[in-house]
Parts: structure tokens; sequence; C-alpha cells
């Protein structure tokens, strides 16, 4: 199996304070990891082997029954690390599988007879919790409880269930996460494994960021557990990992697993604009669809701003959302998710969209972790406010990683001729092609 090279920037910090590393050094480092990293690979070749007598046998046998069975390239780099306990940053692709990575290890360091919380993931949205939760209820079967702490009307219930009966994993949103502890329903003095996926994300929204901080340094000491961060763009990483150090949120050996260092953008996926007018744009989609016959597509609309919710107008999604009910003539059912939803109506919305052909139109709410693998076809509205969201937003298609060249995975963007300039910065920083479609021929423009 091939190997691209991982890049261990644990080996970029001082081993002790003050130390510097030169050039030397550094590459002697590098060499080693990529020599370690070439026996792992030669000797690995499924998934059992690579976390062989470390993750239990019950784990792994359902891990093949879902169809895990051949390890990623990312799991095959990350796995023996996080295995073998090293607080790990996980900073790889979209769709390379990093949630499956990081429940192994947790599967490998859990007491599944003891009643108590060893294990924390922390996610930026309910959706994502639902769905992380969703496998490492697949991988446990039965064998340990795993809780999910999203924000809802559930919370309530779940403080007495958390008491009466600590589950060994909990999956929680920050705010629901901090309520918790807070009123004491549990605490996490017993936590081994503390994962905080999207990490990036998290850090990025200044009301979750000091409740994050207390995650990784109040309730539980980083010497006691193993820390893993997750995400497919850690802007700055140098930076975030010596900060990982200096304000003690992981230990001081905490390992950078930086798989295609140099190509952050999944190389399958192909890359489309279209120029037209904003006037024209939902017009222009819905030829879009007609020519593209996606299998599942979600469409990403702008989210609505403060000044507009005054104005009493409809967010953008519903009005996009709307207008394909009454236009769009597929197979393809039309569904919305969209930030101001209530629970339960997010909870329909995703669980509905799951099995079925799809046409989501969504904020940037899906598109952080959001794993819908029949997606063929994502199509941005909206041009993403930044490179990193042009990125997550592409990675919502692609997602099956022995299969990819079986399903052609498309980005459209609907650009203005002014917006030409962003889509080309967003290019050149992320390093992908994208090649402009004809306006494809409308039945019918506005009047
Ligand atoms: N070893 C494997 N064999 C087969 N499928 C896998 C394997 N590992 C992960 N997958 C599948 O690949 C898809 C992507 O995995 P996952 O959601 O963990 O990606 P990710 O790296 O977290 O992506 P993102 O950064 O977008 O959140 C999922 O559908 C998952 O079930």
């Amino acid at each position: 199996m091939a190997v691209a090279a991982a890049f261990l920037s644990s080996s970029l910090l001082p081993t002790t304070p003050g130390s510097h590393l030169t050039p030397f050094t550094l590459r002697s480092r590098l060499r080693l990891f990529t020599r370690r990293a070439v026996v792992v690979n030669a000797a690995a070749a499924t998934l059992r082997e690579v976390c062989s007598g470390r993750v239990p046998d019950h784990v792994l046998q359902r891990a093949e029954e879902i169809g895990y069975v051949v390890p990623t390239e990312m799991q095959e780099q990350s796995l023996p690390l996080l295995l073998s306990g090293q607080d790990c940053i996980l900073h790889a692709q979209t769709g390379s599988g990093k949630t499956l990575a990081y429940l192994l290890s947790i599967f490998s360091t859990i007491d599944f007879s003891r009643s108590s919380v060893q294990a924390l993931v922390v996610v930026p949205t309910r959706e994502l919790g639902m769905q992380v939760t969703k496998v490492a209820r697949l991988l446990a079967a039965k064998a340990c409880t795993v809780m999910a702490l999203l924000d809802g009307g559930t919370l309530k219930r779940q403080k007495s269930w958390v008491k009466a009966e600590p589950p060994a994993i909990i999956v929680a949103t920050v705010a629901s996460l901090c309520q918790m502890v807070e009123r004491r329903a549990f605490s996490l003095q017993s936590m081994r494994v503390l994962v905080i996926d999207e990490v990036d994300f998290i850090f990025g929204s200044s009301k979750q960021v000091s409740s994050l901080r207390k995650i990784l340094t109040s309730y539980s000491a980083a010497s006691s557990r193993q820390t893993i961060f997750a995400s497919a763009s850690i802007p700055q990483h140098n930076r975030f990992l010596h900060d990982c150090v200096q304000h003690k949120w992981t230990k001081g050996d905490v390992v950078h697993v930086h798989v295609h260092p140099v190509q952050p953008m999944p190389s399958h996926l192909c890359h489309k604009y279209v120029i037209c007018t904003k006037k024209e744009r939902m017009h222009v989609l819905l030829s879009l669809l007609e020519r593209d016959a996606p299998k599942s597509a979600i469409i990403f609309v702008a989210g609505q701003s403060e000044r507009s919710k005054k104005a009493g107008n409809p967010p953008s999604t519903m009005v996009v959302s709307d207008f394909l009910r009454n236009e769009y003539k597929g197979s393809l059912d039309v569904m919305l998710l969209e930030e101001d939803m209530n629970f339960n109506a997010r909870a329909a919305s995703f669980s509905e969209v799951k099995g079925r052909g799809f046409l989501l139109v969504s904020t940037d709410i899906a598109s952080r972790g959001f794993d819908l693998p029949q997606t063929s076809h994502v199509y941005n509205l909206d041009l993403p406010k930044t490179a990193t969201d042009y990125l997550h937003r592409a990675g919502r298609t692609g997602r099956q990683p022995f299969s990819r060249l079986e399903l052609e995975c498309c980005v459209t963007t609907l650009i203005t001729e002014e917006e030409h300039f962003v889509l080309r910065r967003f290019q050149n920083e992320l390093k992908f092609h994208t090649q402009e479609e004809e306006l494809p021929l409308m039945n019918c423009f506005p009047g």
C-alpha cells in the first residue's frame, strides 16, 4: 500500500524547555519517522493487524462487520501512535477516516467493566455529535454505554441518567458538556481519553473558546489522559502545537500526524465554477441539477445576517428549498437544515437524509464532519467566506475511501464576475484546480 510521508511535527518541538532543534536533528527525526512508517505499512495490511493486541477483539469484529477491514492511509499512519497512548493532532484530509481512528484509540483504553466516564469526544455541532455517537455505538455493540450530550431539550433527563449510571463514553457539544459538569452531573476525573473533533472550528468560536480551555485544563489534567485533536484544517499548526504544550492542553510529546501536508484538498474531487448574476443563481442551479443528475447533493447557502433577521426576511436556505420544491422535477427529496430550526426538526432532517437520495439545502452547519457518503455533488450557491470553509464544504463529497473512482464527485461554485478573484485565492491557498463551466441552458430566466 502506498504511503504518503506523514509529518511528525512533535519533532519540531524542543524536547526540553529552551532547547532548539537544528536542521540536522530535524532531518534525522523525519528520516526516522519515515522509516518507521514504512515498516508499519509493510507489515500492516488489515485494520485487525494494525490494532492487534490493543483493541478488544469484539470491537474489531464489529468494525469488520460494518465494513472497516482495510485501514485508510491516515489510519495506517496514526493508529500505531494513537494505540500507544500518544497525544496526537490528527491533521488529515476530509473523509480520511479520523473518526474511526480516534474511536479505536478510545476502545483500546477504556475498561469495559467500569461504570465511569472514561472517554469524552467534544464536537462543534449536534449533527456531528449524532454521527459520532452512532459509529461509537455500532462499534461498542452494547459492551459499554455511549451517551450523546447534544444541545437540545433532553439534557434534564440525561442528567439523572448520567448520575444513575455514568456512561463509559460521552459525545458532547461544548455548551452541553459544560452545563452538565458545572451542575455536577458527573466528573471527568476518571477520563482517560479526550478528543476534540474539528478543533480549529471550536477554537475559532469566541463563544466556545473559554469553555474549551476549561475542558482542557480545569476538569482534568493532560498528564492523566490521552488528548487527541482532529481536523482537516489546522491553520498555523506549528503555533497550535506550541500552544498545546505551553498551555498544558496536551503532554509535552504531542505528535502532529499531518497526512498529505502539501495537498489539503482531496485530489479525487473535481471543481467547477459558473459565472452568473445573483438574480440568475437559482435557475442556474436548477439547470445544473438537471444536467448533472447527482446521486445526492448538498447545496450550501450563506447564513442569514442579523439585519436580515430583524427585517423579518426568511433565511436564504428556506427561499432556496422552497424554490427547489416547486421547480425541481427530479426524483431527489429536497431537505433543509438550518441553525434556527428546533432540535427535533434538525434531528429529523438529519436522519431522513440518511439512506435516501436528497438535495440538502444548508448553511455551513453541514460543512463540518457531516458524513453522507452518497453525496456525489456539492453546490456553493454562495461563495464560502474562507478557503477553510471551501475545503470543508467540498469535503462533504468523495467520502467513500475505497470506492472513490466509482462516483463522480464534483464541487460547483456559482460566482459573479466580481467574485472570481476570491475563488482564485482559495485555489492558490488550497492548491486545487477549477474549471469554468458554460452557463447551462436555462428553461426560464427570471423576469
Ligand atoms: N477503514 C475504513 N474502511 C472503509 N470505510 C472507512 C474506513 N474508515 C472510515 N471509513 C468511512 O469513510 C468515511 C469518512 O470517515 P470520517 O467521517 O471519519 O472522515 P473524517 O476524516 O472525520 O472527515 P472530516 O474531516 O470531513 O470530518 C465514513 O463514511 C467512514 O465510515
